[in-house]
C-alpha cells in the first residue's frame, strides 16, 4: 500500500465547491474502507464560464465553458480528478481524459424558487420568471404562454438574490443543486419532468481522470452508481446525436425499468414554445437508445428546429 495524494480540481462557485467537498468525503470513505492509502486535497480553478457570467452564453460560444480549463489542469497533471456537473461536461472529452464515475444520481427535476411561495400554476397571468436556459423557457412558455420568461444568469447563489433584487415573481433553477446545497426550504415547486423534461446529465456529476492513472481508475470504479451511469449515457448519446449543448432547447431523461431496460424521453422545442416535440422508447443498449430517440424527433423535424436557433 502506497500512499499519494489525490488533487481534486473544481470550479469555485459555492455550487461547486460544495458538491467537490461531498465528492471528496465520499472518496475518502472509500479509501478508508478498503484502505487505499489516498488522501485527498481541493484544487480551485477558475474558468471562462466564470469570468464571462454577463453574457449569453450561446453568444460566446457555449460549449464546455466550465471545463477547458479544468481538463487542461487534468493533462497538466496539476489535479488528478476533476468533479463536474455532469450536464455541463461536454460530449467529447479531450484525449487521454475519461469519465471514472457518475455516482448516485439526485433530483433530476427543475424547481421553481419564487418570492411568495406560489406553485408554477399559482403564478399570476403575466409573471416575470427568470430562467438561463431555452430547454426551460421553451417548456414552461408551451405550458404557460401567458408568462413572460426572462433571462437571468449567474451562480445559483446570486440567481436567488435577483429574484429579489430584479423583480423576478420566479426563477427555475435545477433541483439538484439546491439540494446539494442544503437549501430545499427555498423549493416553492417542484416542477413534474412530464412539464419540463431536464437538462442532460442533470442531477448528476462526473468524475474525470486521466485514462493511464490506475490508482485514480481504481478509486473511481468503486465510486460509480452503474445505474446511474446508463441513464446519463443514454441521454448522452442522444445529445450527442442531436449534436446539442445545454445552449439549445434540447431535453432528455431517462429511467431504469429494471437492472435492464431503460427508458429515454428526449425533446426539442422552439425557443417560443410553440413547437416541442417529445419522443420515447425503451432498449437496454444506453447509446443505441439515445440514437433511436434522437432520429425519432429528427423525423419529426428536430433537425430544422436545431438550425434555426443556432442560426
Ligand atoms: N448550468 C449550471 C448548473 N450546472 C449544474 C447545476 C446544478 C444542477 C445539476 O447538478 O444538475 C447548475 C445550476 C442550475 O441549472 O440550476
Amino acid at each position: 500500500m502506497g500512499s499519494r495524494t489525490i488533487i481534486v480540481g473544481t470550479r469555485q462557485s459555492a455550487l461547486a465547491l460544495t458538491q467537490t467537498g461531498q465528492v471528496i468525503d465520499a472518496l475518502q470513505n472509500i479509501n478508508d474502507r478498503h484502505q487505499l492509502g489516498l488522501s485527498f486535497e481541493i484544487r480551485k480553478i477558475v474558468t471562462k464560464g466564470d469570468r464571462i457570467l454577463d453574457v449569453t452564453l450561446s453568444k460566446v460560444g457555449g460549449k464546455g465553458l466550465f471545463v477547458k480549463e479544468i481538463e487542461q489542469a487534468l493533462l497538466d497533471r496539476e489535479i488528478d480528478i476533476a468533479v463536474h456537473s455532469m450536464k455541463d461536461m461536454p460530449h467529447e472529452l479531450q484525449d487521454g481524459l475519461m469519465n471514472g464515475a457518475v455516482p448516485v444520481r439526485v433530483d433530476p427535476r427543475d424547481c421553481l424558487v419564487t418570492r411568495n411561495g406560489l406553485g408554477f400554476y399559482d403564478l399570476p397571468h403575466g409573471a416575470k420568471v427568470g430562467t438561463s436556459s431555452l430547454r426551460r423557457s421553451c417548456q414552461l412558455k408551451h405550458a404557460r404562454p401567458d408568462l413572460q420568461l426572462e433571462w437571468i444568469r449567474g451562480n445559483i447563489d446570486s440567481r436567488i438574490r435577483k429574484l429579489e433584487t430584479e423583480g423576478f415573481d420566479a426563477i427555475v433553477l435545477a433541483a439538484a443543486g439546491l439540494t446539494r446545497m442544503g437549501w430545499t426550504d427555498k423549493i416553492s415547486d417542484y416542477i413534474p419532468v412530464e412539464l419540463c423534461i431536464p437538462a442532460v446529465g442533470q442531477g448528476a456529476l462526473g468524475i474525470e481522470c486521466r485514462e493511464e492513472d490506475d490508482a485514480v481508475r481504481h478509486l473511481l470504479s468503486l465510486y460509480n452508481d452503474p445505474l446511474s451511469a446508463r441513464t446519463v449515457a443514454a441521454e448522452r448519446s442522444f445529445l450527442g446525436t442531436l449534436n446539442g449543448g445545454c445552449q439549445v432547447p434540447i431535453g432528455a431523461y431517462a429511467v431504469m425499468k429494471d437492472e435492464h431496460m431503460i427508458e429515454l424521453i428526449g425533446t426539442v422545442g422552439t425557443p417560443d414554445g410553440k413547437v416541442l416535440l417529445k419522443e420515447a422508447a425503451s432498449g437496454t443498449d444506453p447509446v443505441a437508445l439515445g440514437v433511436k430517440v434522437a432520429e425519432l424527433l429528427c423525423e419529426r423535424g428536430a433537425e430544422e428546429i436545431l438550425a434555426q436557433v443556432r442560426g
